[in-house]
């Protein structure tokens, strides 16, 4: 593909994202925020930009699916990548009419490659266009048709199938293609959620406050992270689900707690919070950039009692000392299959073989925040995956290591309160937020220091 960008040019902006993605397995977020400031783009194509790199890798197998009976003869990897976003468009846009799509992909063609490609593209969009796709009812195995209709991996589906079951697979597959809702937690030390409402509608943004979590807003138009409400610390950008863990941890003002695994920030500034800025909290996390943006979030929200650390969770009792804390949070690593609405490229990255080295991570973290805690103290373990390995399977295999701990029931804001019996999955399809995943314990009154490690 020839470097000759068309600034300013929407579907070549998003074609130099999805090649980056495919050819150096760039992180389409991060790319597509960097397109967003630096490609010319303008504020009125910013969301259209936004909707092609996402949906087209939303739906990346499905489209090669349609593709693949129209590709005769191999083309260049890139060049399937520009036919996969023009698809895209002319099947899952209404806004975008077919013929537009198929005549800036022949341009960009002709721009990045030469007249041959140029008349494949066109040949190929409209043979698609006369002829239409094939239906997902030509794959008879299960497993393999939701992995097409729904564009996941089909060791994904079957993992999934195995914990869950076909149907609520198939949910969960089919809602992580949606757009994801954008939340906002209100800084409830500076200000109520009808206060922060009030600002965001006066800048001409609208929201509205959610009816599960009281200190989150839902915005239904406009640009939360670029308004001043945001720039004065009013409110932090955090999805619905990420605002339960802190719940369950049950705080109140003075207390001293660690939150074990804390960068960017999301959940020790909500902890700060609900213990209305009095009190000690640690914030340690592994990587010296990561702590950084806790302290950003933490001085723009005007937070005092958040202390951060660079460390190793692992080596927490080194650090803090054991039997310290009235509370240990572990929102720990892991696969974050939760957030695949978000981030579509997890799906494709993600390997099996990945889930026993997590596992482990998340068992030594928790080893570790055990000793920390004082006895009556409470840990919750919480993670943004659905999978089971990493979220039960991990918390009953330390519970099981760790007699001196006991399970106890999930505290969940009022409208929320499900009966849990001490293990919450959240899915991304029951509210629409992302999948999480809860777990609380109790250390043993009297209980002796536990010093397990394996
Ligand atoms: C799910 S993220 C935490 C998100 C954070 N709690 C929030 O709400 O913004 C997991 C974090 O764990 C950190 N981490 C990974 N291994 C760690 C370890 N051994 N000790 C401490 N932090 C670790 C990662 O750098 C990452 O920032």
């Amino acid at each position: 593909m020839k470097n000759k960008k068309l600034p300013g040019n929407v579907r070549d902006a998003a074609l130099s994202i999805l090649w980056a993605v495919e050819n150096k397995q760039a992180y389409s977020n991060l790319l597509l925020h960097k397109t967003l400031e630096g490609h010319g783009i303008s504020a009125k194509n910013r969301g259209l930009l936004t909707e092609i790199t996402y949906g087209t890798l939303q739906h990346q197998m499905t489209l090669d699916y349609y593709l693949e009976p129209y590709l005769k003869g191999k083309v260049e990897p890139w060049v399937k990548v520009l036919l996969r976003l023009s698809l895209y468009q002319m099947l899952y846009l209404d806004r975008v009419p077919e013929r537009a799509a198929i005549n800036e992909a022949v341009e960009i063609a002709k721009k990045r490659g030469h007249s041959g490609v140029a008349s494949v593209v066109n040949g190929v969009l409209r043979s698609i266009q006369r002829g239409g796709v094939r239906s997902f009812n030509e794959i008879s195995d299960p497993v393999e048709k939701i992995a097409i209709e729904t564009s996941h991996p089909a060791w994904l589906i079957k993992r999934w199938s195995e914990q869950y079951g076909m149907e609520k697979t198939r949910e969960m597959a089919l809602e992580n293609n949606k757009i994801p809702p954008q939340t906002v937690r209100v800084n409830t030390v500076r200000a109520t959620p009808a206060e922060v409402l009030e600002m965001l509608e006066s800048e001409g943004l609208e929201a509205v406050q959610s009816e599960l979590v009281p200190e989150c807003l839902v915005v239904t138009k406009g640009q939360p992270a670029r308004s001043a409400a945001f720039e004065k610390g009013f409110i932090t950008i955090q999805d619905e689900s990420s605002m339960l863990p802190v719940y369950a941890m049950q705080l109140t003002p003075g207390m001293e707690v660690l939150d074990l695994c804390a960068a960017p920030g999301g959940k020790s500034t909500h902890i700060a919070e609900k213990m209305e800025d009095q009190g000690a909290l640690y914030s340690l996390d592994l990587h010296q950039h990561k702590v950084k943006l806790i302290d950003e979030t933490a001085t723009r929200l005007g937070h005092s009692i958040i202390e951060t650390a660079v460390g190793d969770g692992r080596q927490g009792v080194e650090r803090f000392g054991a039997e310290r804390f009235d509370r240990v949070l572990v929102d720990a690593p892991c696969s974050g299959l939760g957030v695949i609405k978000r981030k579509p490229d997890i799906k494709y990255t993600k390997k099996e073989e990945d889930f026993d080295r997590l596992q482990d991570i998340q068992f030594d973290l928790l080893t570790q925040a055990a000793q920390l805690l004082k006895p009556e103290g409470i840990l919750v373990y919480s993670t943004c995956t659905v999978d089971s390995q990493e979220n039960r399977g991990t918390a009953e295999r330390f519970l099981k290591a760790h007699p001196n701990m006991e399970k106890i029931s999930v505290s969940l804001p009022e409208a929320l309160k499900m009966k849990n019996t001490g293990f919450v999955q959240i899915f991304p399809q029951d509210f629409g937020g992302d999948g999480f995943f809860i777990a609380a314990f109790r250390k043993r009154p009297g209980s002796a220091q536990d010093l397990t490690n394996s």
